[in-house]
């Protein structure tokens, strides 16, 4: 998809993250990754490895205490004005419980116009809006109906394809998704995962896929990142990580593979 010399458009170069309070703890150390365009990255690691901060750093939701974090080679560290900007425009993030991130006071189809409205330069009430809200709903598979509901009478599937359609409303060029299958049934995970390839096909974003569970890994991403108590421990093509690990700690998590996992989505909606 990309050669060895596309540059990164994540470049995260030895940032370390570290939380205050009575007692500072490092969640991130000396952490070092890249992403070419339009990729997909599995970052994996035991709970507390730091993943989440990793991402959250992107974001600019937590501070790097130290290392520095470059989009498509603009300087995003700790991002203020103009690098705020970027970062919103080029990089969004979904998070596991989307009941927590979709406001439950809005309907879902004003939740959409109210982003498409800010991307897009238009009146959240104008026909464009509109128009595009049920193309985004079209994409992510969902009934235009549904832009009358609210998030309490959605399913979780159903909540997750929408919190992917904002984020997808944005272009972004990278989506952080952070355990975004973990509170689903294996159907629903089957059709947020194919959509989520569609979706990356149709429009070229990167994606950085952080998640417990390694099938996931196997059947998504091109690359795998592994963490371990806040530092990369090892960074490599799938396959290669998987049939080949580096380090005893990769392996243990693969041995947790379920023997099902390889083809369990093949089958799901696409
Ligand atoms: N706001 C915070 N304040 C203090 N410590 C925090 C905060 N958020 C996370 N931590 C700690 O940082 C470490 C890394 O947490 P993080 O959520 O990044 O790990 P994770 O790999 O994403 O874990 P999980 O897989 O369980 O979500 C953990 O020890 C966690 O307790």
């Amino acid at each position: 998809m990309t050669s060895d010399t596309t540059p990164p458009l994540l470049d995260l170069r030895s940032v370390d993250v570290t939380y205050g309070g009575a007692k500072e703890f490092t969640a991130v150390r000396n952490a070092s990754l890249t992403i070419a365009p339009g990729r997909t990255v599995g970052l994996v690691g035991e709970s507390g490895s730091g993943k989440s901060t990793l991402a959250r750093c992107v974001v600019g939701l937590v501070r790097a205490s130290s290392g520095s974090v470059h989009l498509d080679g603009e300087d995003v560290t700790n991002p203020r004005g103009p690098a705020l900007a970027s970062v919103r425009k080029n990089v969004q993030m979904v998070f596991q419980d989307p009941r927590s991130s979709l406001n439950p006071r809005l309907d879902i189809g004003t939740t959409l116009r109210e982003v498409i409205a800010v991307t897009d330069d238009v009146d959240r009430g104008s026909p464009q809006a509109r128009d595009t809200a049920v193309d985004l709903m079209a994409r992510v598979g969902l009934d235009r109906a549904l832009l009358n509901r609210y998030p309490h009478q959605l399913s979780g599937g159903q909540l997750q394809r929408v919190a992917i359609a904002r984020a997808v409303a944005r272009r972004p060029r990278l989506m952080l998704l952070d355990e975004v299958t973990a509170s689903l049934d294996v159907s629903a995970q089957a059709t947020v995962l194919n959509l989520l390839r569609s979706l990356q096909e149709a429009s070229g974003f990167a994606v950085l896929l952080i998640t417990h569970d390694l099938a996931v890994v196997r059947y998504m991403c091109d690359e795998m990142v592994v963490m371990r108590r806040g530092e990369v421990v090892e960074h490599g093509a799938t396959g290669d990580v998987m049939s080949e690990p580096r380090t005893d700690y990769t392996r243990s998590l693969l041995d947790a593979i379920p023997s099902l996992g390889r083809d369990r989505w093949r089958s799901g909606a696409r």
